[in-house]
């Protein structure tokens, strides 16, 4: 596998840099690769193959990185698009395990880098799970992320069983995106899907109309159509394909506060409108099958 520096040589777009110099922070830093081209400004952590920041020249931020995020290695960082696999959420299995599966918080590879005929720049990431830890995830596989930054964010997500079982598997794009004014802020496009909410327990329930955010909210919705928006400014559009569930999260006043890396108030800066695979959308992967999914997130003009 070639250096980043060497596969980003020749593509004036792309810088290495780190988090100490980006964001700050103090003690190791996390290598980052700064995006500037035709079309937004972009950067995006080799851990976890985490888009922090996405701007579209002359627009607003897409994505939320929270103010208080802390750049850690090997732990999660708050805000942006964390790809949470091999499993969403607690592992329903055993609860003991780490959140959201281990991927967001290990070092992937920088396969690809490529400026295309556009503009655009495009990014391939590479997880390979060969050794396995027996007390994480019995099942060997791999993830090719390709990240494509125009004037949206592309995404899409290969997934290979490695194994010779077949291999259970959830996940999500944990995106982060920023509104301007939480109480006045609708999700639309899950109007009447059975969700399981995760704040009764997964008591299951149907949407009645637009989502709005009067306090906690975390929700994962089933069976979703390809097209969700949340109404805000600017009005952001989601769309994905092969990612069945809808997750919606937004802490709350009180969880916020008490979350280190958000902070008192600072939920109102924001909502996760995630999508994946997640509960009973969860996959079984048949040993050498792959799966392809893909998401894109625009602004849209008002
Ligand atoms: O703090 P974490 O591990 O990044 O998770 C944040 C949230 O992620 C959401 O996807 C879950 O539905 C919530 O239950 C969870 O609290």
């Amino acid at each position: 596998m070639q250096a980043v520096e060497q596969l980003i040589a020749g593509h004036q777009s792309i810088t290495l840099t780190d988090t100490n110099k980006r964001y700050h922070s103090k003690g190791p830093a996390l290598p980052l690769l700064l995006i500037n081209n035709a079309y937004c400004e972009a950067v995006v952590a080799l851990q976890g193959a985490q888009l922090l920041e996405f701007t579209p020249h002359g627009s607003k931020p897409l994505l939320w990185l929270s103010p208080n995020a802390n750049f850690i290695p090997g732990q999660a960082v708050r805000g942006g698009i964390p790809v949470c696999l091999p499993w969403f959420g607690v592992n329903q299995l055993d609860p003991e395990k780490p959140k959201h599966g281990f991927v967001r918080n290990r070092d992937w590879q920088l396969s690809r880098a490529e400026t295309t005929a556009g503009g655009a720049t495009q990014l391939t990431f590479l997880f390979t799970y060969a050794q396995l830890e027996p007390e994480l995830f019995t099942f060997p596989f791999s993830v090719e992320l390709v990240v494509t930054l125009s004037d949206a964010i592309g995404l899409q997500i290969s997934t290979t069983n490695s194994g010779a079982a077949a291999m259970p598997f959830s996940w999500a794009f944990h995106s982060y995106h920023p509104v301007s004014n939480l109480s006045a802020v609708r999700i639309e496009g899950l109007e009447s899907k059975r969700y399981l909410d995760n704040t009764r327990g997964l008591a299951a329930a149907i949407q009645d109309g637009a989502i709005s955010f009067q306090g906690e909210v975390d929700r994962v919705y089933e069976n979703v159509a390809s097209t969700q928006v949340i109404k805000s400014t600017p009005a952001i559009s989601v769309t994905g394909e092969n990612c069945d569930s809808a997750i919606v999260w937004n802490p709350g006043a009180d969880n916020a506060a008490a979350m280190a890396d958000i902070g008192a108030s600072h939920h109102k800066q924001f909502v996760c409108l995630e999508r994946g695979a997640a509960l009973n959308n969860a996959w079984t992967l048949s040993p050498g099958e792959v799966r392809v999914s893909r998401l894109t997130i625009n602004a849209i003009s008002q």
